[in-house]
């Protein structure tokens, strides 16, 4: 199926035979990518008794439990819920799905014992674009992000210039391939997620950020359509399932 789009007076072929999923599938194992010091998630048959809901053990369905946590065990979205004392759903706030989007590639830099993301970076980065969601890659962007324990490792992480330069951009939504846009400890200032948001100015609700996204190095830096969906859970955050369209002109 190919559809005629209209994005900013710009007209675009898209061809939604040809998907690219961003979202880290959830595994039951210690494959799984996780953070947060959590272990790792769970999928397994109900039992009941001696019943056991599995085909392979004599149950006419496979009928699962699923036990994991949206921030740790892979691709979330999440709105300002997460850092408020008001309890907000991103199933309330996320109410539309089809994004324009940048796809950009950022390398961190040196700053005191961490690696970070800079104003300068993510300005030369988006040029003079101005979509509503950003996609970031960062560098080095190997597999390994889509099974590996991130607790205590200090990952990279935006400073609070970059969230407010997005911004001020009008970005809606920040996706990125870390498990936090902020430092793993930070005695809880969450400075990126609180300025992304607005928290101190007036409260951005129909903002979100996306993170643990792995985009494939076939993915290459621009222009795309994003679909950007949740499963429907009434919660700070939801797993969710990003996807890029090439934007054909
Ligand atoms: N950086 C925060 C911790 C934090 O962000 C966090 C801690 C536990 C579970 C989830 C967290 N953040 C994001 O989902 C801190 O150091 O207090």
């Amino acid at each position: 199926m190919r559809a005629k789009i209209t994005i900013n007076s710009q007209d675009y072929t898209v061809d939604f035979t040809k998907p690219l999923d961003l979202s880290i599938p959830i595994v039951s194992s210690a494959k799984n990518p996780v953070a947060w010091y959590l272990d790792a998630p769970n999928i397994e048959p109900v039992k009941v008794g001696k019943w056991v809901a599995a085909v392979a053990q004599g149950s006419v369905v496979n009928f699962n439990n699923v036990q994991f946590n949206p921030h740790a065990h892979g691709t979330h979205t999440e709105c300002a819920g997460h850092i408020t004392e008001k309890i907000y759903s991103v199933n309330e706030h996320l109410k539309t799905f089809m994004f324009s989007a940048e796809v950009i590639t950022l390398v961190p830099e040196s700053y005191a014992d961490d690696l970070v993301f800079t104003k300068k970076q993510a300005q030369k980065a988006l040029g003079a674009k101005r979509p509503e969601a950003i996609v970031i890659r960062t560098l080095p962007n190997t597999a390994s992000k889509k099974s590996r324990n991130w607790s205590h490792t200090n990952w990279p992480y935006l400073l609070e210039e970059v969230a407010v330069f997005f911004r001020e951009c009008g970005i809606k939504h920040l996706l990125i391939d870390l498990p936090s846009i902020d430092r793993e400890s930070d005695d809880g200032v969450l400075a990126s997620h609180n300025a992304f948001w607005d928290t101190k100015g007036k409260l951005r609700l129909d903002a979100t950020i996306t993170e643990m996204i792995f985009v494939p190095h076939t993915v290459k830096d621009g222009s795309y359509l994003l679909n950007l969906q949740i499963a429907s859970f009434e919660n700070d955050a939801s797993p969710s399932k990003p996807v890029l369209y090439a934007l054909e002109s």
